[in-house]
């Protein structure tokens, strides 16, 4: 019988508080998150921006304990996935790789090799395909794969979105149905879905999916859990100066607020851990814009985390993997040339276009830190980049 392991991918998180620039450095250092025309301006950016958002950032971890919870939850998922596989007669190993932190996919991968598996199923734990999530996983996976002849002989499969399996749209109307009825009036609180956003230009520029993945993932939870309940779909977690995909969480909810809305319920939907993002974010800075507005009873689903069904039906999506042609790391990352998964910044065009004036400011920027750096140093962007 062939090795059979599972990689699932995650996009990781900082362990303690010391940890969070160096995880913030990491995370912008990736180009599927900021990608520049030379690469030689990727670290020092990533330098300046994590180095400029590490205090608020650890800040906000400190207000939940003072690191992420995801390495532990993920590990959880992955013992109670392997255990649901092994209880299926599927004698498999689970791994974890993250992309921002410990355990890296790299180290996942040097595992899987040592234990000479032969069939693996990579399993991203994002419901929905984003270019800067399991894209990035993604293409970080196939350079390892180029760079490793050894990796060839392991016979490896994808799954690049997996928001439509019946299961795991269960396990959410669940969760939801459970929390509607700790209100007084289970049908009047409204569903207010929030999902992590993306750069607006990775969706019209580039192509990602990620948008029309939510709002179609949104409308099946909504039929699965068959409720009258009002629902809303916002978008949270922007960084940065440009445009993301609309409407801003914040928003939405001062508007419903202003409407008279008193009760909502909120959906976590683009992520199936406790994180930053529902732990801080959601439970406390949009619960106080949310009471700010008038929302007087404000509840939030919890994340799935180890959901027996949620797990029933990742063992579910591995089974059918293996039993299914392979699929490989080019097919999904840059899949049909009409459904291109180009990056914004990849596709130029003249003109006064958006992307020219995203250009336009991350340069001023440059020349700015540029500026900074010569003042306090004594010496020119040349001498740190080492042409100098
Ligand atoms: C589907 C989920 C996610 C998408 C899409 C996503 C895109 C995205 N994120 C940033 C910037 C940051 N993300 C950060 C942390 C973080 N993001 C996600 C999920 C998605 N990100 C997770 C699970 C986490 C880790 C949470 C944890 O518990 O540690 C951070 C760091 C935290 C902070 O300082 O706020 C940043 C920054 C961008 C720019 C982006 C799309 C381009
Ligand atoms: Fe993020």
């Amino acid at each position: 019988m062939a090795r059979v392991g599972v990689l699932l991918l995650n996009l990781g998180g900082p362990d303690r508080l010391e940890d969070v620039g160096q995880f913030l450095f990491n995370l912008f250092s990736d180009p599927e998150i900021i990608r520049l025309p030379f690469p030689w301006m990727q670290k020092p950016l990533a330098w300046f921006i994590a180095t400029r958002r590490a205090k608020t950032s650890q800040e906000n971890y400190k207000q939940i304990g003072g690191g992420s919870p995801l390495r532990e939850i993920t590990e959880q998922q992955a013992q109670a996935l392997e255990s649901k596989l092994r209880e299926a007669g599927e004698d498999a190993t689970v791994y974890v790789g993250m992309r921002y932190w410990h355990p890296f996919t790299e180290e996942a991968i040097a595992q899987i090799r040592r234990d000479r598996v032969e069939n693996l199923v990579i399993l991203p734990l994002y419901p929905q395909f984003s270019i800067s999530t399991s894209g990035s996983s993604f293409r970080l996976l196939e350079q390892l794969w180029n760079a490793n002849p050894e990796l060839q002989d392991i016979d490896y499969t994808v799954i690049p979105s997996w928001y439509k399996d019946p299961g795991y749209l269960q396990a959410m109307a669940d969760l939801i149905a459970q929390k509607l009825a700790e209100f007084p009036n289970p049908d009047r609180a409204h569903i207010f879905f929030s999902a992590h956003g993306v750069p607006l230009s990775y969706v019209t520029e580039g192509g990602d999916p990620y948008q029309q993945e939510i709002e179609d993932c949104t409308n099946r939870i909504m039929q699965t859990l068959n409720r009258p309940n009002e629902h809303t779909l916002a978008y949270q977690s922007r960084v940065g100066p440009v445009e993301w995909l609309k409407p801003y969480t914040e928003d939405a909810l001062k508007e419903l607020g202003e409407k008279g809305i008193e009760e909502i319920v909120v959906v976590p939907i683009s992520f199936v851990s406790e994180h930053i993002e529902t732990l801080q974010e959601i439970d406390i800075e949009y619960r106080e814009i949310a009471e700010e507005a008038g929302i007087g009873n404000f509840r939030r689903v919890p994340a799935l985390n180890t959901h027996p069904i949620f797990i029933n039906s990742l063992k579910s999506l591995v089974v059918n993997a293996l039993n299914t042609p392979s699929r490989t790391f080019s097919e999904v990352v840059r899949p049909k040339k009409e459904k291109m998964k180009m990056y914004p910044q990849e596709r130029w065009e003249w003109g006064m276009t958006s992307a020219a004036e995203v250009w336009n400011g991350r340069l001023a920027m440059l020349g700015f830190i540029a500026l900074i750096l010569e003042l306090v140093s004594g010496h020119g962007p040349l001498h740190f980049v080492g042409l100098l």
